[in-house]
């Protein structure tokens, strides 16, 4: 009896610790933005799914303004499958013809973006779903590679709808389709999309949640994980080809994010049930931190 007693105290003692944890970061990030990646690798689960849904809600509520900007590969895979489109992908951006930009725009548009903004609105936030045509927020241009067809990067950022929505309480919700000058669609690797927004807003955070606990130097091995680099280190891994793939666009948007003003970027593991509020309110660091060479 006694001992259970102590159990529940200790138990009681432990959340109220995490709780008062939090009020000093409360306190620091109010009124600052926070830009989140949900990647689509990280949101197969639907339970941890709702997680991640609450802890966005949860940052608005408590004073921060979350920007949201979501993936969707494995969803686009699933819908080109299903239309007997083949995906293909050259240093982890997809490959995208005029057929596969359909698909892109009706799937991540159409489709992700509009169940997120659903759930959040569920879970008592008030969100609003854009894409990079919205309000002007994202013109694209072509990213030129041979043979990769419409992939865009970001020619510029109109912060106005962002900032106008946040500033009233509202989480947009970006999805990483934009036009050129001319309305031709481009699909933009969303990572990439959520570091330019970043860096527009100087956001204080850029968050990209996805399915492996950080940068690994053996990305089969979770216990290689990396927990702290700075921009140099950063660029380094991906010239040895330690980071490939899908993780070449994360690291290199971290990494223009920095050199342009926001504090610091995280990698973090979306399958860590509320993984964001770890990261951002407690003092356990989850995943890889990446940090201006000034900070190191
Ligand atoms: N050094 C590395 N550390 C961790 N993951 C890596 C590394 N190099 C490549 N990857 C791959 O990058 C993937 C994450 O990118 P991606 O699948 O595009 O995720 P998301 O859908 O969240 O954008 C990981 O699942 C992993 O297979
Ligand atoms: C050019 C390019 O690769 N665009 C990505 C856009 C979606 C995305 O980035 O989704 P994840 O974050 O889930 O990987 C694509 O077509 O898959």
């Amino acid at each position: 009896m006694a001992n259970d007693t102590e159990y529940i105290r200790q138990a009681e003692a432990n959340r109220v610790e995490i709780l008062s944890e939090a009020l000093p970061y409360i306190q620091q990030f109010a009124g600052r933005t926070v830009v989140v990646k949900y990647g689509g690798a990280a949101m197969k689960d639907s339970t941890l799914k709702d997680k991640v849904i609450r802890d966005i809600v949860f940052l608005s509520c408590v004073g921060l303004r979350p920007i949201l900007v979501h993936g969707g590969g494995p969803e686009i895979n699933s819908w080109l499958g299903k239309l007997g489109i083949e995906a293909q992908f050259k240093n982890g951006l997809r490959v995208t013809d005029a057929a596969t930009m359909d698909v892109v725009e009706m799937v991540l548009v159409g489709r992700v973006n509009k169940e997120i903004v659903s759930l959040i609105n569920q879970a008592g936030g008030m969100a609003v779903g854009l894409c990079g045509k919205d309000g002007n927020l994202i013109t694209a241009r072509p990213q030129g590679d041979e043979g990769i067809g419409f992939v865009g990067e970001v020619s510029s950022v109109n912060i106005k709808i962002l900032d106008t929505l946040s500033k009233n309480g509202y989480i947009p919700v970006v999805s990483s389709v934009a036009a050129d000058d001319n309305g031709q669609a481009y699909n933009i690797n969303a990572d990439t999309v959520a570091g330019e927004i970043a860096a527009a807003l100087g956001a204080e955070k850029l968050i990209l949640l996805t399915d492996t606990r950080g940068i690994l130097t053996d990305y089969k091995d979770p216990s290689t994980l990396i927990p702290k680099v700075d921009i140099r280190e950063a660029r380094q891994l991906i010239s040895d080809g330690v980071v490939s793939g899908g993780m070449i666009p994360k690291v290199t948007c971290c990494v223009r994010s920095l050199a342009q003003g926001v504090k610091a970027s995280h990698i973090i593991d979306g399958r860590i049930p509320h993984a964001l509020l770890l990261e951002i309110f407690t003092d356990v660091g989850i995943g890889t931190m990446i940090l201006g060479s000034q900070f190191k």
